[in-house]
């Protein structure tokens, strides 16, 4: 956090789908372990892997061979996402037994044949069966996010479950920020653009809420260079986004390094905008005193 109270959010690059792509050969290419290093070293502070029950695309092998590259990043981070009522704590529990790092696990209560994350937990249904497991990865020193829709009045649960973090499911904002930019008819984009600030500002309060009974905020699915800006502004206090189709696809295009580079980019000119903001609101504050 700066001076003026702002989060410097770091990036964590999903590489789901450089192994969905990797499993449809029996080649190893393209090379899941090199994209992991490619992104760091583009400068990504972290790699989010999820490897769901029927490895889709991310395999358990995978994982560990990750985790061994990171021990070469010590000042980035690796989180792993997956439904700790499945194979999730597996992995918590061995990457800890062999000495691997873990730095962070983003509890995502998917089913096994789940076609994408499209839902976060629901308290207080969830959360006596979450608390034990929350437990067992702090014991291991891993830091625990918790897959959430943007609900305000959710959060205090979230804390009381023993997360340290929330990671805000962005779906709704990336819809909406497509339905307000799409070419409308006339009268329909500016219902549309109506519609994705009311739906900012649900973030805009969850965030505010979760601040307030003190967890911590990631977000992420479905952030792309052209919305994750725009939500950034928006959203106080985001720590970490973790970003992998839209990088990923881009990617193809221009290539992983300049893709990594480029949500970078979008994510310093957020900075730069809250930042302006702020220090105007203190002049104004200080010529108005
Ligand atoms: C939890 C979430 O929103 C994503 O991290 C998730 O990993 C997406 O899963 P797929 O890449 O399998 O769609
Ligand atoms: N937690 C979100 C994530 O890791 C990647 O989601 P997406 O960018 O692939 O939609």
């Amino acid at each position: 956090m700066n001076s003026l109270g702002i989060h410097k959010t770091a990036l964590s690059v999903n590489i789901n789908k450089i192994a969905l792509l990797r499993n449809t050969r029996h080649l190893d290419v393209p090379n899941v372990l090199r994209a992991a290093e490619l992104s760091l070293q583009a400068g990504a502070r972290g790699i989010t892997v999820h490897p769901r029950p029927d490895e889709r695309h991310i395999r358990g092998s995978d994982v560990f061979e990750i985790a061994a590259l990171m021990k070469d990043w010590p000042d980035r981070e690796f989180n792993v996402e997956g439904n700790p009522l499945q194979n999730l704590m597996d992995f918590v529990r061995d990457l800890s037994a062999r000495g691997l790092p873990i730095h962070q696990c983003t509890f995502v209560p998917d089913s096994h044949d789940q076609f994408t994350s499209d839902h976060g937990w629901s308290f207080p249904h969830d959360l006596l069966q979450l608390q034990p497991l929350i437990a067992q990865a702090h014991a291991r020193g891993v830091r625990v996010s918790l897959f959430m829709d943007p609900v305000p009045a959710a959060m205090a649960a979230a804390k009381q479950a023993g997360a340290d973090r929330v990671e805000l499911y962005t779906e709704s904002f990336a819809s909406a920020f497509n339905s307000a930019h799409a070419i409308a008819r006339v009268g329909t984009h500016a219902h549309a653009r109506a519609q994705l600030q009311t739906v900012l500002a649900r973030f805009v309060e969850t965030a505010q809420a979760a601040i307030d009974v003190g967890l911590g905020i990631n977000a992420g699915h479905d952030l792309n260079r052209a919305n994750l800006t725009e939500f950034l502004i928006a959203v106080p206090g985001v720590q970490e986004v973790s970003i992998g189709h839209a990088l990923i696809a881009d990617a193809l295009a221009m290539g992983l390094d300049a893709s990594v580079k480029a949500y970078q980019a979008c994510i310093d000119s957020a900075e730069i905008s809250v930042k302006a903001k702020a220090e105007n609101t203190v002049n104004l504050s200080v010529t108005s005193a």
